[in-house]
């Protein structure tokens, strides 16, 4: 089998690893970095020093650069193409690939930044795909997985989401193994929901964990924020049971309590007093969830849904709360009846 995987940070490496030491069945990999030198740096150390400093290249892994062109050989020669890159550039991706007959898959997990302006909202992944590329065979590939834990061979379980069984068939394909199972859902909607909200929650457990509001108080956010998550996909036309698996409380439960979450830490310094700026530039990579919160809230207000999790997480992105007093709002609220 022939993959290519688009994107070469933590993740798109991590799985290009995971595909490229299965045993038993030939593999190629391809992986591509739109950073020279980057690229470079991988070829000659065996090692995404970058993004995943520690883990082997193993030999079935080529890499690529330079301008990407539809009609690479590499591309053509796939049998399934990986997006890994974040929300950001998922949109030229597809725009590049709108026309190939190879299944697709992406990882990024948020909604994008809205195009054309504030007074628009921003598109889950598979929205993404229907405006620049409705022909493409496509899906999405999530669920609770630090990249380290999978490029290390650690044993974790996946969702590949699609409307098209032949997509989720190729995904179970290239990534099942041993150490990584890979379930197949075709709610692409709740899937896309779950890993979009799930980083703004990380965020709110990260700043509630470095207040040191205790685990009552985390328990409560996971909790509320699983239904607050819930409400939304449903509204947005999910099945409800896609919020209780491996997207949806699955990687709640992983990020907003794993240390490893970048999402979760973003919360952590906010609460030690850092300001935005300086918190997602420490971390050398990306948190989806401060591009994404923005868009959860505006999207459920449309849909005349109450987010208050979500909507406090914004308020202190925006700087229009401090975080005590983020907290003090949500404790605030008047009492209501507990369901979704
Ligand atoms: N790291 C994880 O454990 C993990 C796990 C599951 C899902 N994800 C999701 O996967 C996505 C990528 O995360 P990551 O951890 O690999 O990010 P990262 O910050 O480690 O790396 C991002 C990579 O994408 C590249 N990139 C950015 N924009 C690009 C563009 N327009 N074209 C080409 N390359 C581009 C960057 O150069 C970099 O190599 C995110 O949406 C994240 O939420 C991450
Ligand atoms: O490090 P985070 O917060 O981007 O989370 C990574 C993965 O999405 C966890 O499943």
């Amino acid at each position: 089998m022939n993959i290519v995987v688009l994107g070469a940070g933590a993740w798109g490496t991590a799985l290009a690893v995971g595909a490229a030491a299965q045993d038993g069945e030939f593999r190629q990999v391809t992986l591509w970095a739109r950073d020279a030198q980057q690229a470079e740096d991988m070829r000659t150390g065996r090692e995404n020093r970058r993004y995943l400093p520690g883990v082997t290249l193993p030999p079935a892994i080529s890499v690529a650069d330079g301008a990407l062109d539809a009609s690479a050989p590499f591309l053509n020669q796939a049998d399934l193409i990986v997006i890994g890159t974040p929300m950001s550039g998922l949109r030229g991706m597809l725009q590049t690939l709108a026309a190939h007959p190879t299944p697709v898959a992406w990882l990024c997990k948020g909604f994008e930044a809205p195009q054309g302006g504030e007074s628009m909202h921003g598109l889950l992944g598979h929205e993404v795909r229907a405006q620049v590329a409705p022909r493409l065979k496509a899906g999405v590939l999530s669920g609770p997985s630090f990249a380290q834990e999978v490029a290390k061979g650690r044993p974790t379980a996946l969702v590949a989401a699609s409307e098209h069984a032949s997509v989720r068939d190729m995904l179970v394909a290239a990534f099942h193994s041993p150490m990584l199972r890979i379930y197949a859902n075709d709610d692409i909607v709740g899937v896309e929901v779950g890993g979009a909200v799930k980083n703004l929650l990380a965020i709110a457990t990260g700043l509630c964990d470095g207040l040191d509001l205790g685990l009552n108080a985390r328990a409560a956010l996971v909790t509320r924020g699983l239904a607050e998550m819930t409400r939304l996909g449903v509204a947005l036309g999910a099945r409800a049971d896609t919020f209780m698996g491996l997207s949806g409380l699955g990687d709640l439960v992983l990020t907003a309590t794993g240390d490893l979450s970048r999402n979760r830490r973003v919360g952590q310094l906010l609460a030690k007093g850092m300001n935005l700026s300086e918190a997602v530039d420490s971390l050398g990579h990306v948190a989806e969830g401060v591009y994404s919160a923005r868009t959860v809230v505006q999207r459920a207000r449309l849909l005349g849904l109450d987010m208050p999790i979500s909507e406090a997480v914004v308020a202190l992105l925006e700087g229009r709360l401090r975080p005590a007093q983020a907290v003090a709002a949500l404790m605030a609220r008047d009492p209501k009846d507990e369901g979704l």
